[in-house]
C-alpha cells in the first residue's frame, strides 16, 4: 500500500517528500481541484518520486475535463487524476474517455486515476460501483474513492469496510488499480492494510487533522512509518 500525501504548494512538497506519491493540488477548489501548472512543474522538479495532479471536479464538460489532463501530463505529472461530480454514467464514460486519450495518447506511460465519492449519496454523484466498469472500459489505471464535500466526514462514515473490500477486489477484477481517501485518519491504517487498496491518499491526517492548515514532515514521516 502506497501512501499518496497532497501538498498544495512547494513548500509544502517539501515537507511531504518522504511519501511514495506526491500529489498536487489546490484544496481550495474542491476536493479534486486543480494547482496551476507552473506548481506541478515546480515540484515535479523537486522530486524523482511519482508526482499526481487532480485536475478538477468535473460535471459534464469532456473537453474540459481532457486538456486540463492534457495540461497537467505536459506539466509533468505521472498520474492524472480527475473527480466525477456528475450523475448520468453516459456522460461519466464521456469524461473518463476524454481524460484517459488525452493522456494517453501522448504520455502512454502515465497513470490516469478516475475518481468517484464516498459520499455519492448526498452529493447526487456516480456511485463509485458504477464508476468502475466505465473507468476499465476505457482504459484508465486506477479507481479512487475521496469524500466530495470536504467538511471532515470520513470516507468510512459513507461507506463501511464490507464495501470498500468490494469496490477494491472489483477494481482488481477489472484490472484496475484502487486509491481510497477521504478525510482518513492514523486510526483507519490497520483496517485500510486489511482492505489492501495499491494507494491511500491523506492530506488532513498529516496537516494533524485540518486540511485547511499546513503539512507536517513529522507526520508525513509517521504516516509512511505507519503504512509500512
Ligand atoms: O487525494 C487525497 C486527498 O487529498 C485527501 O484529502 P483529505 O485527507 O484531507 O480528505
Amino acid at each position: 500500500m502506497k501512501l499518496l500525501v497532497s501538498p498544495s504548494s512547494p513548500e509544502e512538497a517539501q515537507r511531504s517528500l518522504a511519501a511514495d506519491i506526491i500529489d498536487v493540488k489546490k484544496p481550495s477548489e474542491g476536493s479534486l481541484g486543480a494547482n496551476f501548472p507552473w506548481v506541478i512543474r515546480a515540484i515535479k522538479a523537486m522530486t524523482e518520486k511519482p508526482v499526481s495532479a487532480a485536475i478538477g471536479d468535473f460535471d459534464n464538460k469532456p473537453g474540459g475535463a481532457a486538456l486540463a489532463a492534457y495540461g497537467a501530463a505536459c506539466a509533468g505529472a505521472d498520474y492524472i487524476k480527475v473527480g466525477l461530480m456528475l450523475n448520468d454514467p453516459a456522460a461519466a464514460a464521456e469524461v473518463i474517455e476524454g481524460v484517459v486519450r488525452a493522456v494517453k495518447d501522448d504520455f502512454p506511460e502515465k497513470y490516469v486515476v478516475i475518481a468517484a465519492y464516498s459520499d455519492y449519496e448526498r452529493l447526487g454523484t456516480i456511485s463509485p460501483f458504477d464508476m468502475t466498469p466505465l473507468a476499465a472500459a476505457a482504459g484508465a489505471d486506477f479507481a479512487m474513492i475521496d469524500t466530495g464535500r470536504k467538511d471532515r466526514r470520513s470516507t468510512f462514515e459513507f461507506m463501511d469496510t464490507e464495501a470498500l473490500t468490494r469496490f477494491t477486489a472489483m477494481n482488481r477484477d477489472a484490472g484496475l488499480g484502487t486509491a481510497l481517501a477521504g478525510s482518513l485518519v492514523f486510526e483507519d491504517l490497520p483496517v485500510l492494510k486489511r482492505i489492501d487498496p495499491e494507494i491511500i491518499g491523506v492530506r488532513g491526517m498529516v496537516c494533524g487533522g485540518d486540511r485547511n492548515a499546513t503539512i507536517r514532515e513529522d507526520l508525513v514521516a509517521r504516516a509512511i512509518a505507519e503504512v509500512r
